[in-house]
């Protein structure tokens, strides 16, 4: 029975339909035998890689048959992929920031051995390969060194089929000496076959078959010396070039009758007889039948394990994933220290009121503000039962210190004017000639005051509002201090506190205080995204570097389902989610002094919810994107709309019906809402306010599992 065997092998990529579809295959036929190398031998960009993927169960053919070890790759039970096989990819595909040591305990163990196997297994490789030095990182591993450790994991498990995709490049011509006679040795005694291709064909030379790849068929499968008799050559170099021009002359002819002939032509009677005649001593008929068990019962733990997976394939994928984080000193301050910068940042400068600002007063009440110090003509004068105001503007001016603004008096409007125009103060306020005298007159004459003096008492300001927060801050401010002022000559005139004040007052606010500051509002809804957006950014980048490093797909080769590495990446990222939703509440606790009125298990239990369904968004933006570029470009583009419509910085309440009731369903608006109603109002998750939040949370939750799950199936 043949190792590995490919009838009418066909694959194209791109769409069926399309007539200008690049074939790589094209109805490939080869036969690999037990106990043999294979070479696979050709130009670069013939097809070699695709069609080992396709053996490893990595792609599959657009028609034909491909049998490994008797079965179909990919079918349950197969091995294929999985421990049957050994696959060493053209790329490196290791872990970087791995010890050589912990790369191969990683493929060990997702094999299916327990740890002392795999030492045992580590001691003999490293001899053999001349393996770096065990605590070395990958990252620090040279080329050569990098190939020999990925050479050593294919081989760690002692597979029954070895996938080596150019193995020996960039290694010195000793150690790749040492490698064929590694393989000749095993598959001399033993079932094992391996495929090997190279670009070094003469090395090919020691393959017991050889496969000679062009344009997506083989032009010819033989033992290396009958290739070279076929074709009267010395080298099998010469032989490939020959068969080349060939099938070039042929293709001008007709190309669909060279291949039928070449189909025809492939047949290797050599083989055949060697693999019958295949002496296996008695020792290594022990050892095959006994990797033959191993095979079945790993055929069996597989069986068992389509829906979930072992202790020692999650120990592996745990420790990779852990190791890829804290061993970058990027993950470690991405993961914990930025949540406590950008709070940092958030809290020092978000919601404090303005200083440093400057604004314009314009007195005609006095000739020289100097005056107004003069304490004599600031307070109302009381004599007997009649008030007499006295330049009681300076009073007002007096009423307010530099935590509004720093006053900078001008003799005329036009200069104070001039001066805001040219934004050296951010607006200024006016007073009459006759503003005191207008004041008295209204308390005075009460009713038969006439309209001039009104408009004499009047303070006018005029502001800047394009600046409208501090816009605000200065009209609020200057309506406290005028408050302030008019109660206090009202007490100095012996008259009703209240008699200057309007008519509208506001009690004891409700939930929060008068004093709550538009920080409050907004924190919510900034620690949300942020913990979204870092467990979003995190995720995308680990499964894109993995599936760019060949690490992703490595792994599936070994038998890893996407399943259960989903699974060890939730499992990790999850409990890093909860000590970051942890540090980022002690820490607004501690340093910030934010007090919560509710129960912080909740805000935590959302928070991290939170940052579960951003996992999730940074896996379906990873399904998506190929490149980190295009996931910034995906991320950064979701993170503006987002902010934008959870009323995260402007009340829904503001937005056109349609939209408020679509920016409802966001995943930080209604759950923004509860985490403040929990901080601020201090209620439980059993209030629908509250628990609305966290049902929300899950939809979105299972709603982006569900895409991801059909995304990572429709991507294969
Ligand atoms: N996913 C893909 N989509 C479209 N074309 C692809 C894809 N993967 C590979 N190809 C194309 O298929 C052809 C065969 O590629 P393949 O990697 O199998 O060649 P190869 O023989 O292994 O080359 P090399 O020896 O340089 O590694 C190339 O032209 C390549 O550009």
């Amino acid at each position: 029975m043949t190792a590995v065997e490919v009838r009418n092998g066909y694959k194209f990529y791109g769409r069926a339909k399309d007539p200008n579809k690049k074939i790589i295959l094209n109805y490939l036929n080869m036969n690999v035998a037990h106990g043999s190398i294979y070479g696979l031998l050709g130009a670069s960009g013939c097809g070699k890689t695709t069609l080992l993927s396709c053996l490893v169960g990595q792609r599959q053919l657009s028609s034909g048959q491909i049998r490994v070890l008797g079965m179909k790759p990919g079918n349950p039970g197969s091995g294929v992929p999985g421990p049957r096989i050994g696959y060493m990819p053209q790329e490196i595909a290791l872990v970087e920031e791995m010890t050589v040591k912990e790369t191969i305990f990683y493929f060990g163990r997702i094999y299916g051995l327990d740890d002392d196997e795999v030492q045992d297994r580590y001691k003999i490789l490293r001899d053999l390969l001349e393996l770096p030095p065990s605590g070395q990182l990958v990252r620090k591993c040279s080329g050569g060194q990098k190939r020999r450790v990925s050479f050593a994991c294919a081989m760690v498990h002692e597979p029954e089929l070895l996938i080596l995709d150019e193995p020996t490049v960039g290694l010195d011509p000793i150690l790749r000496e040492k490698i064929w006679q590694f393989l000749i040795e095993k598959t001399k005694n033993s079932k094992l076959a391996v495929i090997i291709t190279t670009h070094y064909i003469e090395e090919a030379r020691q393959a017991d078959c050889i496969g000679l790849m062009r344009n997506g068929i083989l032009l010819a499968e033989d033992t290396p010396t009958n290739i070279m008799i076929r074709f009267e050559s010395n080298s099998i170099e010469d032989a490939f070039l020959l068969l080349s021009q060939r099938q070039g002359t042929s293709e001008e002819a007709d190309r669909r009758t060279f291949i039928r002939e070449k189909l025809s032509a492939i047949a290797s009677p050599d083989l055949k007889e060697k693999n019958d005649d295949v002496i296996i001593p008695e020792i290594e008929r022990k050892d095959s039948i006994r990797r033959s068990k191993c095979s079945q019962d790993r055929k069996v733990e597989l069986r068992n394990k389509i829906f979930f997976t072992s202790k020692s394939r999650m120990k592996a994928l745990l420790t990779k994933n852990l190791v890829q984080l804290t061993r970058q000193p990027s993950g470690i301050i991405f993961m914990f220290l930025f949540p406590i910068l950008q709070l940092s940042c958030f809290y020092l400068a978000i919601g404090n009121d303005p200083k440093d600002l400057n604004l314009g007063v314009v007195n005609y009440e006095i000739d020289d503000p100097k005056y107004c110090f003069n304490e004599s003509l600031v307070t109302a004068l009381s004599a007997e039962d009649t008030c007499n105001f006295h330049k009681i503007s300076c009073r007002y001016i007096n009423g307010f210190d530099s935590t509004l603004a720093k006053k900078v008096y001008y003799k005329t409007t036009e200069e104070a004017l001039l001066a805001a125009k040219r934004t050296d103060v951010i607006g200024y306020i006016e007073f009459a000639r006759n503003f005191s005298e207008s004041m008295q007159r209204i308390i005075d004459d009460g009713r038969f005051t006439d309209e001039e003096s009104f408009m004499s008492s009047e303070l006018k300001v005029r502001i800047d509002m394009s600046n409208q927060q501090i816009a605000f801050f200065v009209e609020r401010r200057l309506r406290e201090v005028y408050q302030q002022f008019i109660e206090g000559l009202m007490v100095d005139c012996k008259l009703p506190k209240n008699l200057g004040n309007i008519p509208v007052q506001f009690r004891d606010p409700i939930f929060g205080s008068f004093h709550e500051e538009y920080r409050e509002f907004i924190a919510p809804g900034v620690v949300m995204t942020i913990i979204f957006f870092l467990a979003t950014l995190i995720t995308a980048a680990v499964f894109i570097t993995e599936r760019s490093d060949g690490i992703w797909d490595r792994t599936l080769v070994a038998g890893i389902s996407t399943f259960e590495m989903l699974v060890a990446h939730i499992f990790l990222q999850s409990g890093i989610m909860f000590f970051q939703c942890l540090e980022v509440i002690f820490y607004i606790a501690l340093v910030f002094d934010v007090t919560n009125h509710g129960d912080n298990l909740s805000v935590i239990i959302l928070l991290t919810l939170t940052g579960f369904s951003g996992m999730l968004f940074g896996l379906l933006i990873s399904v998506y994107c190929k490149t980190h570029t295009m996931a910034n470009f995906v991320a950064t583009g979701a993170f503006y709309p987002m902010i934008m419509l959870c009323g995260l910085l402007w009340p829904i309440e503001g937005m056109p019906g349609i939209l408020r009731d679509v920016a409802l369903l966001f995943p930080f608006t209604i759950p923004t809402v509860s985490v403040r109603n929990i901080l601020s109002k201090g209620w439980s998750i059993t209030n629908y306010q509250v628990y609305n939040g966290f049902l929300i949370m899950l939809l979105w939750i299972t709603l982006l599992f569900i895409c991801c799950i059909i995304g990572l199936r429709r991507k294969g």
